[in-house]
Parts: C-alpha cells; structure tokens; sequence
C-alpha cells in the first residue's frame, strides 16, 4: 500500500513543496537550451526524508507529469513518488520514464537528480551506439572521461535503469547514451544533472563537427585526470 503525502511528517510535506518548485522550475531549461521536442524530456530531484540521515529507501522522488507540455508546467503539477515508483502524490501520471528514475536512486545513493533528454546531436551518438570520445578539455572537465555507451532497453520497467547503474558505476562521467534512445545524467542534485544534460549535448555537437573535419585528437589520460580534478574541486569555489 503507497502511503499518500498527508500521511508524511511535515518536514517532509516541506521539503516535498520545495522540491517541487525546483523541479518545475528547472524543466524550463530543457526548451531553453534545445534539449527537447514538445514533451520529450523529463526531470526528477530526490526527496531525502530524513536530511540528518541522509539518502534512504523510503526518500521519495519529484518529477514531471506524463506528457505535459513544459509550458503548462507549474509546482503543483509536479508528481510526488516512492523510489519503487508508486505514486504518492499528484493529480496526473508520473512521467514513463519514473522507473527508470526511480531505479537510479535506489542504487546509487549518492545521485539526487537524474535528467532525460532526446537532444539531438547525444541522440545521434546514442543511435550509432558509440561513446563520445574525451578529445574537448570542456569535456575532460565534466566527464572525465568519455561519454559511455548504455545498452539498448525497453521502456516500462526496470531495464533502463539497471543499464544507467551498470554503465555510470564504472565511469566519471554524469552522462550515459542509452543505444538508440538517447541521454540520461545524473547529478548530486536536478541542477547539477540538468548542467550535465546541456554540456552532453554541447560535446556530442562539437565533436560531431569536429569529426566532419577530419579525425579529432586525443588527450594524454594523465592531462584528462588533471583537468578533471581541477573542474570538480577548484573551478567556481
Ligand atoms: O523517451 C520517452 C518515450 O520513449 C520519454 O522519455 C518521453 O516521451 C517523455 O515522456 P514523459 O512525458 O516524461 O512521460
């Protein structure tokens, strides 16, 4: 039996409203920065239950409605979830992708924000079933590396998201191409895997073009580990 949002302790009915108006709020950026067609792309933000506890199995999820123009989408539109995916709170279905949302947060504790977009040029690279090699500093920086390959998996249940596990657990990297169907990132929170979401796209571009030029060149491994370490623990602080 799914327990309903009043039946949770205020904290977390506070925390939920928050999260809420975060996760609307970001889903504006995936028009914004090109990342989606009419509704093709969703957002989630983990709900942790209990802060001083950090990340458990009963944290809930926020995210889109099912099929919601993001135009229309507003804070109380947002659906409130458990990590097995059931429905807690929320006036429509939650978006087709919640499972596999649900799934990333289940297994990797340290994630609170997972990010699914169709863009065009990461979609292209997820369609040929090929990493996005690491020749661009920008992506040293933000992936560390490559930009992995996950395996072809169908919608509906946990498929896609064992595949983002299985595939980001042996990468520095926020993105996974999923084959044939296209990006999925994950952050520390719904910001950072949107960030991830606009920089994938950017490279998978970049690179595209690169490679209508001629072969891209590689970076020494020592240079990409140097370049990342910096990003991750100097830039911006
Ligand atoms: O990729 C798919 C469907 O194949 C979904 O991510 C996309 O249509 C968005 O669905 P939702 O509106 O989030 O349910």
């Amino acid at each position: 039996m799914t327990a309903q949002l009043d039946t949770y302790p205020q904290a977390v009915r506070d925390a939920v409203a928050r999260t809420r108006e975060v996760v609307s709020a970001l889903h504006a950026e995936l028009p914004r920065w090109g990342l989606v067609v009419w509704t093709a792309g969703n957002v989630s933000q983990r709900v942790v239950v209990d802060p001083a506890a950090g990340p458990g199995e009963h944290d809930l999820l926020v995210i889109k409605p099912s099929g919601v123009t993001y135009d229309e989408l507003t804070p109380e539109a947002m659906v409130v979830c458990d990590l097995d995916g059931e429905l807690v709170d929320g006036e429509r279905s939650p978006s087709s992708d919640t499972a596999a949302h649900a799934y990333v947060y289940r297994n990797m504790p340290e994630v609170g924000g997972v990010v699914h977009t169709h863009s065009t040029y990461a979609t292209a690279w997820a369609a040929r079933g090929e990493e996005v090699p690491c020749v661009l500093t920008m992506m040293a920086d933000e992936f560390g590396g490559p930009i992995p390959i996950g395996p072809f998996a169908l919608i509906g249940d946990d498929s896609i998201g064992r595949g983002i596990v299985e595939t980001l657990r042996g990468s520095r990297s926020p993105a996974v191409l999923m084959r044939n169907h296209g990006p999925f990132t994950i952050g520390k929170d719904a910001k950072a895997a949107v960030k991830a979401a606009v920089m994938c796209e950017e490279v998978a571009r970049t690179i595209h073009v690169a490679r209508q030029l001629g072969e891209p060149l590689p970076i020494a491994q020592a240079d990409v580990d140097s370049l990342y370490d910096r990003y991750q623990n100097v830039y911006g602080r």
